[in-house]
């Protein structure tokens, strides 16, 4: 695994872009009327430049988000069973993931998981329609992630870029590697040892997938406070910030008033 600031990268996952799922957002019009949603409740939605009603920008993509918990008989029947075998790969990399993390603050493998920063499961699939004007749209504004981590595996296009030093780096994609950054969350428990990247999208002139898991930890009934870790905090290293419920921290992050 080799890493970019956050961004780090693996080479294991299987290569998705010419999956049954990916047709779907390309290809299946009457599908994709079917899923057209903005209500965050459904289990699985497609919609164009998922936050407009949020975001003060309008972003150049559309995506289909699938709950990882979903029965498969929710899913579309073309794509059932590659979707359930990514929600499968996609989970078992975050936990791995999720293990090496805590080892690398100090804690036991399974800390990050006994306090379930690794539920909250959202499979997506972005994708970005080829551009004629790429230098007057944006693929995803710049952000950070509001979850606890992301791993994301793409086609060969580019366009991902991560905000390093004040100036933007493009992240190079492997052929069948996969990206993966630190979110907000991740970032509060372990009392900003772990950044939460700023990064963005740019759109081209070809079009562009991407194939997200985002982990946002627990946000079903009874809610968790997540704040920093107290093994972590010291009298040299009093707590950065806060508890925060998620479903609190989601609600201020959309309605951040400025461009993100
Ligand atoms: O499509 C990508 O490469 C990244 C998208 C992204 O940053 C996001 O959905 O949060
Ligand atoms: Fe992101």
């Amino acid at each position: 695994m080799c890493m970019v600031d956050n961004f780090y990268r693996s080479g294991t996952l299987p290569r998705v872009v010419n999956s049954s799922f990916i047709s779907l957002i390309t290809k299946d019009f009457d599908v994709k009327k079917e899923l057209y949603s903005r209500d965050v409740s459904r289990r699985v939605r497609f919609n164009s430049s998922h936050d407009l009603f949020q975001s003060q920008t309008a972003d150049w993509r559309d995506t289909i988000s699938v709950s990882m918990l979903i029965d498969p008989e929710e899913l579309p029947a073309v794509c059932r069973d590659e979707t359930v075998e990514f929600i499968d790969q996609i989970g078992k990399i975050g936990d791995a993931l999720f293990e090496l993390l805590s080892e690398a603050l100090g804690l036991k493998p399974d800390h990050l998981k006994s306090i379930e920063c690794n539920k909250g499961r959202t499979l997506v699939c972005h994708y970005y329609p080829a551009c004629p004007e790429p230098e007057l749209a944006m693929g995803v504004t710049k952000h950070t992630d509001n979850t606890f981590l992301t791993v994301l595996v793409e086609d060969e296009t580019g366009g991902l870029q991560v905000l390093h030093d004040n100036q933007w780096v493009g992240v190079q994609p492997i052929p069948g590697g996969l990206v993966a950054n630190i979110g907000d969350l991740l970032q509060i428990v372990s009392n900003d040892k772990f950044k939460s990247n700023v990064h963005r999208v740019v759109p081209s002139r070809v079009p562009r997938i991407s194939v997200i898991g985002f982990f946002a930890g627990r946000v079903a009934p009874p809610a968790r406070l997540y704040g920093p870790i107290k093994e972590l905090l010291s009298e040299e290293n009093p707590p950065k910030c806060k508890e925060v419920l998620v479903s609190e921290y989601v609600a201020r992050f959309f309605n951040k008033k400025t461009p993100r």
